[in-house]
This record gives structure tokens, sequence and C-alpha cells, in this order.
């Protein structure tokens, strides 16, 4: 069974320019100078951009696809309703409807990644760079270690080629854009409350991007392509997952996470209440409740493994990987003097007990300073980034101009999907 996440975003996009020198579909930096031609729309059918960024835990794919219903008629509407809306969009632009998917798949399962790229044909319908030999296949954008590790397989069984992008340069790229283009991405969670912040484009940065995968990177932005990576740990999203399978046998993820919503960490955390006969630590600001050591129940009580509930170990667990990286995150960014902290990767998904210790660890070691924010996409940063860099092919109206401009409709959060 493979977990897809495949929440479509709609999106339009400018058409493809036939390059009839070559014999075959090609995108062109001057696309938008052209006018409307039907057999231009049928060359967009074999050049829908995707990418993919793989690492450690998990494949993210993201893809274009033209809505399959969108007649000669729907687009000329659409063009002339456009026209009217979009100040630098030329009159001889072409506008198609179509979507923006998402999918994910467990790296350890890569065959099925590659089965759904060949049952959504997107093996054949990537894109060929001008600057490519002309006996390449499709080319496809790819980030995340994976990229180096599966271009083999990929070469192999799909004929499709990896084209690298950097690993960081897609993550700051993918959380650049969204913060900037999509409203409603960014919120701060606290206590059960969700709340949007507002962000200006115009004062974005600097800001520190704290992206939770396998490991976790941090990383101070400071203006499109322009970051540092200035610290990581290797206590992470796979530390989380990894453990947690040892710890409870639970058999996925999602159950580690349903499980860990259940528990009750401080039937094995030592609190502070626990070693101080149950008052608060008050004069270095502790409460009795507050965790004075993760797992630190477990030493003093002549108890095995199996006497705790799975529930209360995953809760236990988590709350020491968030608590662990939503302090490091705040001293870092007190390094640099950030009040702003994006959280990203798919170690968060959402989860509302990973944000809420997150947070509370950054306001704790903030003294409310500092604010955590969490991203709507958190998992797909990288592979938006990749996608984003088909821009530097010729693709910049397409993945910029008419990403942005729709992004206005707010991109749904994903939701998971499941592929039998
Ligand atoms: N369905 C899932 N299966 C496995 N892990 C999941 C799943 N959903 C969320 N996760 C969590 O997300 C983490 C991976 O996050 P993400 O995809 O952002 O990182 P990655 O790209 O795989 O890692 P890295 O960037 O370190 O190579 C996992 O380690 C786990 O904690
Ligand atoms: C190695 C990467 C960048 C791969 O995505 C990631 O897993 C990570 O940031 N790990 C933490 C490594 C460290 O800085 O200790």
């Amino acid at each position: 069974m493979a977990a897809l996440e495949a929440a479509p975003v709609q999106l339009g996009t400018t058409e493809a320019q036939l390059d009839n020198d070559q014999g075959e579909a090609r995108i062109g930096s001057n696309f938008d100078e052209r006018g409307p031609d039907s057999s231009a729309i049928s060359s967009f059918d074999h050049i829908s951009p995707w990418a993919l960024d793989i690492g450690g835990s998990l494949i993210k794919l993201v893809y274009f696809s033209r809505e399959d219903n969108c007649s000669e008629n729907d687009a000329m509407k659409r063009i002339a309703k456009k026209e009217g809306e979009v100040s630098n969009c030329s009159k001889n632009y072409r506008v198609l409807d179509g979507k923006l998917y998402f999918a994910k798949f467990e790296t350890s399962k890569i065959n099925e990644c590659l089965d759904f790229i060949q049952s959504k044909q997107l093996h054949r319908s990537g894109c060929r760079f001008q600057e490519a030999p002309v006996n390449n296949n499709t080319i496809v954008k790819a980030t995340g270690g994976g990229a180096y590790k599966f271009a083999d397989l990929f070469k192999e069984k799909l004929g499709v080629s990896l084209d690298k992008e950097d690993e960081m340069d897609c993550l700051v790229a993918g959380a650049n854009f969204l913060l900037k283009a999509v409203p409603h991405e960014a919120f701060t969670y606290m206590d059960g409350q969700k709340e949007f912040v507002q962000i200006n484009p115009n004062d974005l940065f600097p800001y520190l991007l704290v992206n939770i995968g396998s490991g976790v990177s941090m990383i101070k932005v400071d203006g499109d392509g322009k970051y540092e990576r200035v610290s990581g740990t290797c206590v992470g999203g796979g530390t989380f997952w990894g453990l947690g399978r040892l710890l409870t046998n639970c058999k996925s993820f999602d159950e580690l996470l349903e499980l860990s919503h259940r528990g009750n960490n401080r039937v094995i955390d030592m609190l502070v209440g626990d070693i101080f006969g149950g008052m608060d630590y008050a004069k270095i600001g502790l409460s009795a409740t507050a965790i004075a050591s993760s797992f630190g129940k477990a030493i003093s009580e002549n108890k095995e493994l199996e006497d705790y509930r799975p529930e209360d170990v995953g809760r236990s667990l988590l709350r020491l990987i968030s608590n662990n990286i939503g302090q490091i995150a705040y001293l870092n960014a007190l390094l640099f003097g950030f009040k702003r902290i994006f959280f990203g990767g798919f170690f968060i998904r959402g989860h509302e007990d990973a944000m809420d210790t997150i947070s509370v660890a950054v306001q704790f070691w903030s003294k409310g300073e500092a604010k955590a924010m969490f991203l709507s996409h958190e998992g797909f940063l990288g592979a938006l980034g990749a996608f984003k860099s088909f821009e530097k092919h010729g693709l910049g109206n397409l993945m910029a101009h008419h990403l942005v401009e729709h992004s206005s409709m707010a991109l749904p959060h994903v939701e998971l999907n499941t592929l039998c």
C-alpha cells in the first residue's frame, strides 16, 4: 500500500512553444510571445513538468497536469478574463488551466513511486531543455540525496534523467515562494488554536527555516537565493519514526502518530514536580509539570518496556524530539536576532502535538519574544523548489507568474489519499 498525497491545486499555465526545428515539443524561453493556435495546445499535452524531492524517508512528487475537459472555447474565455486581471499578460497569451498535484511515497518503497509515475504517464511527459543533448529522454528536476542515489534506477526503469538541484537551494526557494505567494500558508499553533499569519512579501526576510525531515536543517534565510545553513541536528523525524517503531511496534508512521496522540508522557517522563515533591521550581521558571528529564521515570521504576503502554512511549518520544528541535531552533534564532522561525518538513504533518510542543519550546526559551510558525505545505518545500527551478530553462512565466497568480486561490492543505 502506498501512502499518497494528491490534493490538486488549480493553476493556469501558458502554452508551450512547438519547436518545429527539432520536430518535437520543447519549452521555449519566448513562448509567451506566441499567439494562440491549436497545435500548441496539443503540444502542451506532452510537456507536463514534474519534479521530485527524494529524501531519506520520503519521496515527494509535484506534477502539473492540464485540465482534461478544458475545451478550446473554455480556454479562450479564460484568456479573456485573465487579460483584464493580469497587468503584464500580453494579448497573445494563451492560458490553459491545469492542476498541480502533490504525492508522496516512502523512499524504501521507491518502486511504488516508479509505478505511479508510469501509471500517470509522467515518464513520457517531462521536459526537454533547449540545452539538453538531442538523444536525451525526459528530464526531470530532482533534489534530495536520492536524486544522486537513485539516478541510475530512474534512467534504467523509466528512461528518465534526473536533473539535480541542490537540496538547500530548493528548500529555500520553495519556502520563499509559498510564503510570498500563498495566502494562509503560514500559521501559528498553540493550545489547540491555529491562527493564520499574514505575511507581507516585502517584509519577509530575514527568517530561520527549520526543515524537519529525517534529519533537521536550520537555514538562515536573508532573501531569494540568499541563505546559509547555520545548523542542523540528526535528532529529527527519522529518529522519531525509527525509535518509535522499535519501541512501540507500530507498523506505520500514521499509526505511531495516532497512538502517541492518545498517550500520556507523564507516565514515563520525569517532571520537575516528581523531583520537587509536586512543587514548581519557581526561581528558575520551571513549573511542576515541566519535563525535567525525558524518559527519566523509566530509570527509577522496576519496569520493562512491555510494562509501559505504547501510547505513552510514543507521546514521550514525540515530546522529546519536538522539544529538542524547538530549543535548538530558538537558540539559532537568538544567535542571529531573528524573531520569526518557520518550521517545515514532513515530520510535522499538521500534527497538533508536535506543533504545540515546538511552539511551547520556542515561547518558553524566548520568553515570548520569538514565534514558531508552520507551513501548510510543510513537506513539499524541496519538491516545489525543484519544480520552480524549471524557470532556469525558460519556464519562468509558467512557474513563477502563473503559480503566483493562481495562488490567490489559496492552496488547499494536502490530504492523504491511499492508493491500494
Ligand atoms: N507516511 C510517512 N512515512 C514515513 N515517515 C513519515 C510519513 N509521514 C511523515 N513522516 C515523517 O516525515 C519524516 C520525513 O520528512 P521529509 O520527507 O521532510 O524528509 P526527507 O526528505 O525524507 O529527509 P531528509 O531531508 O533528511 O533526507 C520522516 O522521518 C517521518 O518522521
Ligand atoms: C543530511 C540532510 C541535509 C539530508 O536531507 C538532512 O538529513 C539533515 O539536515 N540532517 C542533519 C545533519 C546534521 O546537521 O547533523
